[in-house]
């Protein structure tokens, strides 16, 4: 039997959007992989705990944001896993639960000058491989280690930092992710910079 190869792309989603989406559609079908798992990081190493919506509003804004995708699925394991998210933890965790399926982890070329400093990053490279994407302002690597593969996929340039920002100042950003995650987002009352913390659906 073919061994499924799944690419992983980690991130915050907070929120996730269409330029995430459209990323992991393209690598999907034009990459070295037969499907990407969007995987929730609860708590990225980098990052400030401060700054993060609640693991649960993320996880069900992803699953609405894919819709039973067959290509583009939700990962959730690192929600069970000790914080901060280091990806050497979630490829161990993923390899023992799905000993049918091969992994590789995709970052985007702002991730690449930072990847040394990942944890067990070399043996990140030598055991599941990389893909690489390009984003705006972050040159692909001249020299392409082995085991790393740059996909050429489309930019779509907008980040999650942006969203959050424009809905605090009361814009619509309806067309920046999908309606479905839009909803939940107003419905929740997500992101208004009141201080306030809503319940979850
Ligand atoms: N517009 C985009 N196109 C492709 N990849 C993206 C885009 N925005 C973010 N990514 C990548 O998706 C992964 C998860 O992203 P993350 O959740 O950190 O989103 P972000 O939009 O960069 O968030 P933030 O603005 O909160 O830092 C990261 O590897 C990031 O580089
Ligand atoms: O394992 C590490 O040391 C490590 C260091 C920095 C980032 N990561 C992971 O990289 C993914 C994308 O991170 P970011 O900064 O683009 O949101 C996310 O899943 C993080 O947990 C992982």
């Amino acid at each position: 039997m073919t061994r499924r190869v799944i690419g992983i792309l980690g991130g915050s989603f907070n929120p996730v959007h269409n330029g995430h989406l459209m990323l992991a559609s393209y690598i999907a079908q034009f990459g070295p992989v037969d499907e990407v798992w969007l995987n929730l990081s609860p708590q990225n190493p980098f990052k400030e705990q401060s700054e993060l919506l609640d693991d649960r509003h993320r996880l069900a804004m992803l699953d609405k944001a894919v819709n039973g995708s067959t290509t583009v699925k939700v990962c959730d394991v690192e929600l069970s896993l000790p914080q901060p998210s280091y990806t050497i933890n979630t490829m161990e965790k993923l390899e023992s639960m799905y000993p049918d399926c091969d992994f590789r982890i995709i970052i985007g070329s702002d991730n690449w000058p930072r990847f040394p400093e990942w944890r067990d990053s070399e043996a990140l490279i030598e055991r599941y491989g990389l893909i690489v994407y390009p984003r705006r302002d972050y040159p692909l690597p001249d020299i392409v280690p082995d085991n790393v593969t740059v996909v050429d996929a489309p930019m779509v340039d907008i980040s999650s930092t942006f969203i959050r920002e424009c809905i605090a100042e009361g814009r619509d950003m309806n067309f920046f992710m999908p309606p479905q995650v839009y909803e939940y987002i107003e419905r929740n009352k997500l992101y208004k910079n009141d201080g306030k913390q809503y319940g979850i659906e």
